[in-house]
């Protein structure tokens, strides 16, 4: 996956190239990050790379023209590198609000240009001219749009192919697809009287695999009902359900 990123802080996406999965699907060529700074574009001898807001009012825009530059270099370059051209994403408040299905569809997509918002905000007529879509991590306000960037990049490359060595593709529905995970457990068997759950010490692997699937179930129903809404539970997890409601019932 091929992701360009428009950012005056470029250094903070160290946390996703030289961390965890995301630094070794960097690393193995999974992805690919490429970064540009609107500062590099700036022409004059401050190196001005914000404007004041037309209508006055507190805070300032990011300068259109040292954006679009370095929006227009990273498209350019994503179609170079890929022959494809780019999905430019802006992260915003205002955005579309990114969810698993959306990791999904930009993991498997054409090459992402992503650009993060600073100071107030950019300039409406650079969302209409330049930006496809606009996304947003969640309904809260943060002070750049570095760490929703990072948090859009981290969803959708886990789910490239190749990049979490333990799982088939991630991309395919596999049973927690829509569910809340079921719980996990490690060394030691006993944690201050706390004990594993015995099936999971049993060996019986289809018996592991349903009672996880009935704890994620249950678990979806009782802490997340509306991602069950509308969705179709086939026979075996019907049951497993319905023995989760009625031991949760006891
Ligand atoms: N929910 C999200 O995905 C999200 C994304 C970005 C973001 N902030 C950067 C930003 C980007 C665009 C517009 C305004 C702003 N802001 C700049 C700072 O002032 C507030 C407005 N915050 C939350």
């Amino acid at each position: 996956m091929w992701v360009g990123v428009v950012s005056l802080f470029p250094e903070m996406f160290e946390a996703l190239t030289r961390q965890g999965v995301t630094g070794r699907a960097v690393d193995k060529g999974h992805i690919e990050l490429a970064f540009w700074n609107p500062r590099d574009y700036a022409t004059d001898r401050h190196r001005t790379v914000d404007d004041r807001p037309y209508g006055g009012g507190p805070g300032m825009l990011m300068k259109v023209d040292t954006l679009r530059a370095a929006i227009h270099d990273a498209r350019s370059q994503a179609e170079a590198a890929t022959g494809q051209r780019p999905r430019v994403i802006y992260l915003s408040p205002q955005g579309r609000r990114l969810d698993q299905r959306g990791a999904r569809e930009l993991a498997s997509g054409p090459p992402l240009v992503v650009v993060a918002g600073r100071y107030e905000g950019i300039d409406e007529r650079v969302v209409e001219a330049d930006i496809d879509e606009e996304w947003s991590i969640g309904d809260y306000v943060l002070s750049g749009g570095e760490l929703p960037a990072m948090v859009l990049i981290d969803a959708a490359a886990r789910l490239v192919p190749g990049v979490l060595g333990h799982q088939d593709s991630a991309l395919e529905d596999s049973f927690n697809d829509g569910l809340l995970d079921c719980p996990h457990y490690t060394r030691p068997e006993d944690v201050d009287g706390r004990r594993v759950p015995d099936v999971l010490l049993s060996g019986h692997h289809g018996a592991i695999r349903r009672w996880r699937l009935k704890q994620s179930l249950g678990r979806t129903w009782l802490r997340r009902p509306d991602l069950l809404e509308g969705r179709t539970l086939n026979d075996e997890q019907q049951a497993l359900l319905k023995e989760f409601i009625e031991e949760y019932a006891l």
